[in-house]
């Protein structure tokens, strides 16, 4: 290990995600293993400008591997995105000595990460956390799993009242611009039409779909909408329905920020642990402007440019097509 970097910050920033916690630990830990100083920001990059940032130390993280949230606390901080706020930022990391910092967030974080690190003397590594799973170059970002085991937990419970009363439902999940969550949580409730972002499905297709599931015997149906899904939330959605389908008992329900709390997932934790212990190692060893992500079963770094690339990144082909062929 190169020894030119001393002082790491590490920093929780956009909306939190399970498996927050198991990162910081393993930041913390990795960094004080390999004999640098540790500092935790809190309240991301609010935190920077405020100089709201403490020394860490191994017992910092302790007990706290399996809380959903962030120890950290996190924020969206609008002052960062202009010039001043960044430059207070810097000064506040550069009086206390810190060269090296670990960011834990999604896209808005590392757009923010990299224009300070190619602005200012500061390696900055990301690590993907953000419930939307919306970057490239980690199959899945920290949080997403559990969102998804809670999402399917809450679908279930609906299914069994809808079923009950032959109730058609539309349920929105989370995701920006992602129809991620809305994608998966489709599959493995076994919904029967799902609206994303990413894809055009009209609601002459869904009425269609919704015909034909009745002229089958189906006698109640739910409707995943992602919210970043063109035609509107699912009170949109289910009001247009209803006003074709008058006789349809339709109920909707807005699953909203339970989405993003709870204690991470098993896999969540672990994947936690994997980028710390990899982004901070990568930090050590004198890498910047990357981000550390999932590819298949190993640990790879990604340029954050590359990461942010919208284009780079798609929802799974066969998950598409599976939402209509094992609805019917
Ligand atoms: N263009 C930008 N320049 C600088 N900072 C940014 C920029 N975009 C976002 N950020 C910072 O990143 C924070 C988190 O972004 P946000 O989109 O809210 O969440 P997430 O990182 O989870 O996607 C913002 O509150 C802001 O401080
Ligand atoms: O909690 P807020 O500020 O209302 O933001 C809600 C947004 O945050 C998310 O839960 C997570 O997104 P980020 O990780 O990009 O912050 C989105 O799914 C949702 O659109
Ligand atoms: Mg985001």
């Amino acid at each position: 290990m190169e020894p030119n970097i001393k002082n790491i910050a590490v920093l929780t920033s956009g909306g939190d995600a399970p498996g927050m916690n198991a990162c910081i630990r393993a930041v913390v830990r990795t960094g004080v293993y390999y004999g640098k100083n540790m500092f935790g920001v809190i309240q991301g990059y609010q935190g920077l400008i405020n100089n709201n940032i403490e020394a860490m130390n191994a017992r910092s993280v302790s007990n706290i591997i399996h809380l959903g949230g962030t120890i950290l606390k996190t924020a969206r901080c609008l002052k960062f995105k202009e010039d001043a706020g960044m430059e207070l930022a810097y000064q506040n990391l550069k009086a206390k000595g810190i060269d090296g910092l670990v960011v834990i967030g999604g896209d808005g974080t590392f757009t923010g990460a990299k224009r300070f690190a190619e602005k200012y003397d500061i390696k900055v590594i990301g690590v993907p956390g953000t419930i939307d799973n919306d970057l490239y170059g980690s199959d899945f970002t920290l949080g997403y799993d559990t969102a998804i085991n809670t999402v399917i937990e809450a679908i279930d419970k609906i299914r069994d009242t809808a079923d009950s009363h032959d109730r058609l439902f539309f349920i929105e999940v989370m995701g920006r611009d992602s129809g991620c969550i809305a994608l998966r949580s489709a599959i493995a409730s076994g919904a029967e039409a799902v609206l994303l972002p990413e894809r055009e499905t009209s609601l002459k297709e869904l009425i269609t779909k919704l015909k034909e599931g009745a002229s089958t015997k189906k006698s109640s149906s739910i409707v995943i909408v992602s919210e970043g899904n063109k035609y509107g939330g699912a009170y949109d959605i289910a009001h247009a329905v209803k006003r074709k389908f008058k006789h349809y008992d339709t109920k909707v329900t807005i699953l909203g920020h339970l989405q993003r709390g709870g204690s991470p997932s098993g896999f969540d934790r672990i994947l936690g642990s994997r980028l710390g212990f990899a982004a901070t190692k990568a930090l050590i060893k004198g890498e910047t402007l990357k981000m550390a992500g999932l590819h298949g079963n190993e640990i790879k770094l990604t340029n954050l440019a590359d990461a942010l690339n919208k284009n780079n990144y798609k929802l799974e082909d066969d998950l598409l097509e599976m939402t209509h062929v094992l609805s019917i």
